[in-house]
């Protein structure tokens, strides 16, 4: 029998994004904070000879073809390669917390590992960007300033605080954002240095409260106890707190209708951590 690989692909947050300009190809370039999380699916992996992938979605099925577990695992497979992949997923989708990247991600992390394919973190992050623009962070498996869009990485240590993350009632498709007309496309470049100062914002919240008034109505309602700020794309908002305690006091008050969880920043994935 061969041995299973149970890993956490974790959530990230966007502690901030500008988006910078836009590509001839229509992406948008941008400045954004990374931060993983100690939090999210949990997956499993067993490799066998078969040819064949199964994967079992813990009773959230996604259409196959959709499926960037499968996309990735694809990607990587030979002739004669199989694999039973099982995800029980927690992170909610289209909250802008990279729940489908880092699905990809570990399973590009997993599968290299189980088949001994012997690829190295940056060619599996050059075929992790075809999957989507968060693949690569999650592969490099460290919190990170990233530029491009969001494929250009450098690693970051940041302070150890606990977060609240807010989920209202909906989900917002990252391209339907990236697509409005009234989405602010030339905040200036800035400095590392100038974000840790506190100059920093999400360029995509004015378009998401705009599109979705349940979003800003869940701003309103964090910002009363600490400042809050939309990630990615949304529909998860969060604030940061220096203790796990204060973080509960306040998820305690949530209302009923929004889900929420509270997770460690972390500087390197769980995944990492565990396939060191
Ligand atoms: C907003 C962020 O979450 C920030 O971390 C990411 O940039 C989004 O990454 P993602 O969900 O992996 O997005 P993808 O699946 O690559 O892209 C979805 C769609 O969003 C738009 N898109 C995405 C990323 C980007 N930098 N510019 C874009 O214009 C494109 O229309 C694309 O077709
Ligand atoms: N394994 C997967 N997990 C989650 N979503 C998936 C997966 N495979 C494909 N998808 C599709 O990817 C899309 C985006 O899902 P995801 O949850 O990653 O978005 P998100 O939370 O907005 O993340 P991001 O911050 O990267 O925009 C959804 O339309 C979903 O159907």
């Amino acid at each position: 029998m061969s041995p299973t690989l149970q890993l956490i692909a974790p959530a990230k947050l966007n502690l901030f994004l500008h988006i910078t300009g836009r590509r001839s190809d229509g992406y948008h370039t941008l400045q954004t904070l990374f931060q993983l999380l100690d939090w999210g699916d949990s997956m499993s992996f067993t490799a066998n000879t078969s040819g064949e992938l199964h994967l079992d979605m813990a009773g959230r099925p996604l259409p196959d073809g959709d499926n960037l577990i499968l996309r990735a695992a694809r990607l990587l497979q030979r002739d004669g390669l199989g694999a039973n992949i099982h995800c029980h997923k927690r992170i909610p989708i289209g909250g802008g917390l990279g729940g489908g990247s880092s699905n990809a991600a570990t399973t590009l992390l997993a599968l290299n590992h189980l088949w001994q394919l012997g690829l190295s973190q940056l060619q599996l992050q050059s075929l992790g960007t075809t999957l989507g623009a968060d693949v690569p962070v999650f592969v490099g498996g460290h919190s990170a300033w990233a530029e491009g869009i969001g494929e250009q990485l450098a690693p970051v240590d940041l302070p150890t605080r606990w977060y609240l993350v807010i989920k209202p009632a909906c989900q917002v498709h990252t391209g339907e954002i990236f697509c409005d007309s009234q989405l602010t496309r030339d905040t200036p470049p800035i400095t590392m240095a100038a974000v840790f100062q506190g100059t920093s914002h999400n360029d995509c919240e004015a378009v998401v409260v705009r599109r979705y008034p349940e979003v800003g109505a869940a701003l309103q309602w964090l910002g009363q106890y600490a400042p809050a700020r939309l990630t990615g794309t949304g529909a998860c908002i969060f604030a940061a707190f220096n203790t796990e305690a204060e973080a509960s006091k306040i998820a305690a008050d949530v209302p009923e209708a929004w889900q929420r969880f509270i997770a460690r920043g972390v500087n390197v994935s769980p995944t990492l951590t565990a396939l060191a």
